[in-house]
């Protein structure tokens, strides 16, 4: 598992360390750490740079960095990295971008390395323009909104001279709790991150401009995280293994009601990834029976509701499902069941349509459409656009106001379960090749499968999640259908149980 950890805990977790450690240990750590992935790049990246010391350390020597330095201690650690470049030859020149607000020890070291500091714009720009590399030491978990109109001409300059830019702690303008970007933000090649993850480096939007993260250890220790990812240890641990025991019964059947005269494909694709995701056995209930049968003839079939379904241990309802009395029926006897539903698309509406009531065996699969609708079921105002730029926080609202657990589908799927104090999941595999019809009806068959396999909410979400992105993955860096995405799992949950 990857954790992140807040801001508060952080700042409480780096007080008493340096309490039993000698004044400013713990920047020199973060240096160290910030300098070396410096070094990496200039001499040609992780990759091509490693076991050629001698043509990476050419490139190191006279190459020419520029540090953007804001008033904080992450100015600090920018100019005490730069010191360490410095003394390796390479050409270090710190932008101040706060004056006499400058952090003092770190100024000093930098001239005494031989680096150079401005205040003067036009000569910052100018050496943005000559750059090597460039550092953000702007701001860190010290900052507050976007960046500042005062940094933006360097930040563009930056981006203009086409060369990496490492992010010191986090991209300045991205907020450390929960990735929103608030204006303008720095676009990082790599993020050195000190201590733990940050919640805003691994969700969207503020994840996009991180880049490549790197964790750098310092020794503290933050206590219960704010955000977790999943990794393929963690999944292959919580993904169902039959044993010799076993039988379709025990491994569990999973429910699908979705699909309607106008949207048969929904049902056809939620099925198939269904019988991809591990239950022992599907049974369908609506009016797709026929063509569900057709492309999937090990399903039981019913033309009838969830009611005359007979036994299931989940229901997924709602893909494709339309609108009208029947849909509203289907979703009623689903509720109805006593087993754990998952609700997507159509139910969702229908759902808010009802109002929240709190309902601990729900997993909601909103996109932030759905997530609006939701909201304004439970009488919250909200806009798709305030639902994606601030995803941690609109998934833990929805699962409060509903009492259950919520995905929120998009460029990073959340998964928020009804306890505030447990940590949200952040999905690392997705891939914006997901972005296509019917990729959604696949991941409600997979964590419906998982969650009648006796997965709780939060798990059978995530592992979801995590499976389809790999299972997009699987299929090819390029272009996919729902219905190969549905394919691949297989395969994707192979390469998991097989990698732990
Ligand atoms: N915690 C740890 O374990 C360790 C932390 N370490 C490092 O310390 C960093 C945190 O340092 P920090 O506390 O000094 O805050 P920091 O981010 O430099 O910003 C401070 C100043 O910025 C300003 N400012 C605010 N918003 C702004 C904006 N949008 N745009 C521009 N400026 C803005 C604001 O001043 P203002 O101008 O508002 O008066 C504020 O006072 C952390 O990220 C890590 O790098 C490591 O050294 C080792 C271990
Ligand atoms: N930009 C993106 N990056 C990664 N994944 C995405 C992106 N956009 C959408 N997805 C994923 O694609 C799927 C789309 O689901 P959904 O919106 O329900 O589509 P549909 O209704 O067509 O099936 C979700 O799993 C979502 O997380
Ligand atoms: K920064």
């Amino acid at each position: 598992m990857r954790y992140a950890h807040t801001v508060e805990r952080v700042r409480a977790a780096e007080e008493s360390l340096m309490r039993r450690l000698p004044e400013g240990a713990l920047m020199q750590r973060a240096a160290a750490g910030l300098a070396a992935t410096c070094l990496q790049l200039l001499a040609g990246g992780a990759e091509r740079g490693a076991g050629r010391r001698g043509r990476g350390s050419r490139r190191v020597y006279g190459s020419r960095v520029v540090l953007l330095v804001g008033s904080g201690d992450n100015g600090g650690d920018a100019l005490f990295a730069g010191a360490r470049l410095a003394a390796r030859g390479v050409r270090v020149t710190a932008v101040l971008l706060a004056g006499e607000r400058t952090h003092a020890a770190g100024s000093a070291a930098l001239l005494g390395a031989g680096g150079v500091l401005t205040q003067d714009q036009a000569a910052g720009l100018a050496q943005l323009g000559r750059a090597d590399l460039v550092v953000d030491g702007i701001v860190g978990i010290g900052g507050r909104g976007g960046l500042r109109d005062s940094a933006l001409p360097y930040v563009r300059a930056a981006e203009r001279a086409g060369v990496p830019v490492v992010a010191v702690d986090l991209p300045s303008g991205v907020d450390a709790d929960t990735g929103e970007v608030a204006g303008a933000a720095v676009r990082a090649t790599v993020t050195v991150t000190f201590g733990t993850h940050k919640p805003g480096l691994l969700v969207d939007p503020g994840a996009q401009y991180a880049g490549v993260v790197r964790l750098v250890e310092i020794g503290i220790e933050p206590g219960p995280a704010a955000v977790e990812a999943l990794q393929h240890a963690d999944v292959a641990g919580l993904l169902p293994r039959p044993t010799a025991e076993s039988d379709k019964y025990r491994r569990g059947v999973v429910g699908i009601a979705a699909g309607s005269d106008r949207y048969p494909g929904a049902a056809v694709l939620a099925v198939s990834s269904a019988l991809h995701g591990g239950a022992g056995a599907v049974r369908y209930a609506g009016p797709a029976a026929a063509e569900v049968v057709r492309a999937h003839p090990e399903v039981l079939v019913t033309q009838g509701g969830p009611k005359a379904a007979g036994r299931v241990q989940a229901w997924v309802v709602g893909p494709g499902l339309s609108d009208g009395p029947e849909a509203e029926r289907t979703l009623e006897e689903a509720l109805a069941a006593g087993v754990p539903v998952l609700v997507d698309a159509d139910g969702l509406r229908l759902l808010a349509r009802r109002g929240a009531a709190p309902r601990a065996e729900l997993l909601l699969t909103p996109h932030a459409g759905e997530a609006v609708a939701l909201l304004a079921g439970a009488g919250v105002e909200a806009t798709r656009e305030q639902v994606e730029g601030a995803r941690i926080g609109y998934a833990r609202r929805i699962a409060e106001l509903y009492g259950c657990t919520v995905l929120l589908k998009g460029s990073t799927t959340v998964v928020a379960g009804p306890d505030p104090a447990a940590p949200v999941r952040v999905n690392p595999t997705g891939t914006p090749w997901l972005a296509t019809a019917g990729s959604g009806d696949v991941l409600s068959g997979l964590a419906g499968s998982l969650l009648a396999a006796g997965l709780a909410p939060v798990d059978a979400g995530s592992v979801a999640a995590y499976l389809h992105g790999l299972a997009a993955r699987t299929v090819g860096e390029g272009p996919v259908t729902a219905a190969e995405v549905a394919a691949a799992l297989p395969a994707a949950w192979r390469g998991v149980t097989g990698a732990a």
